[in-house]
């Protein structure tokens, strides 16, 4: 039997839009084993009865492409899913599946295929490596897909960063939220963009948490996801008024994370009571970072 534990991730992280992403502290688990024929897949946990158990599911479906790419096949395979991570919700989900997919079915053929190349299948299957790098590496990591080629850089999340994750019942799949978003932005929204993301990368790097609020402001996808929830719209019109300006969209959403680290907990708080004020039913969890990515 083989087990796999895949933590969550939030990307873009505000400004670096299919290029910033971090582990976070909450787990999905796998676990597959060869039999003599056929397909078993029991899923527990989380929105599981969301989940197709055929030869649909998402984690079988990374598993055959990882068995086509090292010519190596099963005779039958039994998986079985324990989810924490909510699905359509911004927390990584189907990045969970394909990195935990892809590992199981590299461990149960003995290991072929290098970490880099786990990555680039990853990322050929899932389409953006904000999700997926930091799934399988864990920690903070930025990367930048080109022409086929992933390059990326990783580092550990710092660990006084608290992440108080807002997850509404409402779902939003990542194809929709990324369905709204301009073929084009203002010259100067992209030069900001830039700006924010390389001070939020250097920061974060650095651990100047104070810079961290200023860096988290985007341009390019938060205006127009934002949008797509009465709520969003409130709480982050809200926020700013309250000077609680370390929120950011979680990955496509609908999920919003407030960033908060030492002397910052009575403005959590605030953050937490302004949530529970709008008339969804609003899931809070806090989370760390995570620096073991996929075992
Ligand atoms: N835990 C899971 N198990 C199986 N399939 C999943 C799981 N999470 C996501 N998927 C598949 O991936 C698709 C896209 O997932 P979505 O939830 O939109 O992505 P994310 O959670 O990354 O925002 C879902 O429609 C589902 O088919
Ligand atoms: N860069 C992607 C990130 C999607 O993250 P998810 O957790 O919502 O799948 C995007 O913004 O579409």
């Amino acid at each position: 039997m083989i087990k796999v534990t895949v933590p969550a991730t939030t990307a873009n992280v505000g400004p670096g839009f299919d290029c910033l992403g971090i582990a976070l502290s909450l787990y999905n688990e796998i676990e597959v084993e060869e039999i003599e024929e056929g397909l078993l897949i029991e899923v527990e946990g989380r929105d599981q009865e969301k989940i197709e158990k055929n030869k649909n599911n998402l984690i079988y479906q990374s598993m055959l492409k990882t068995f086509d790419k090292i010519d190596r096949y099963p005779k039958g395979l039994r998986i079985k899913q324990y989810n924490n991570i909510p699905l359509a919700r911004g927390l990584g989900s189907s990045a969970a599946c394909i990195v935990g997919g892809i590992v199981a079915a590299n461990k149960l053929m003995g290991n072929l295929l290098s970490q880099e190349e786990v990555l680039e299948l990853a990322v050929e299957i899932e389409g953006h490596p904000d999700n997926v790098a930091p799934a399988l590496l864990g920690g903070v990591v930025v990367s930048c897909q080109d022409e086929g080629k992933t390059s990326y850089v990783r580092f550990p999340v710092h660990e006084t960063l608290k992440f108080i994750v807002a997850i509404p019942e409402v779902e939003l799949s990542t194809k929709a939220s990324r369905g709204v978003l301009p073929e084009s932005v203002p010259f100067r929204d992209a030069v900001k963009n830039v700006g924010k993301s390389s001070l939020l990368v250097a920061a974060l790097m650095s651990g100047e948490l104070e810079k961290i609020p200023y860096a988290l402001q985007d341009c390019l996808h938060q205006p127009y996801r934002t949008k797509l929830m009465a709520s969003l719209e409130t709480i982050f019109s809200k926020a700013e008024k309250l000077d609680l300006n370390q929120l950011f969209l979680s990955g496509a959403g609908p999920s919003i994370i407030y960033l908060s680290w030492k002397q910052e907990e009575e403005r959590a708080r605030t953050f937490i009571n302004l949530v529970n004020t709008m008339p969804e039913q609003w899931n809070i969890k806090t989370l760390q970072g995570d620096n073991k990515g996929t075992s």
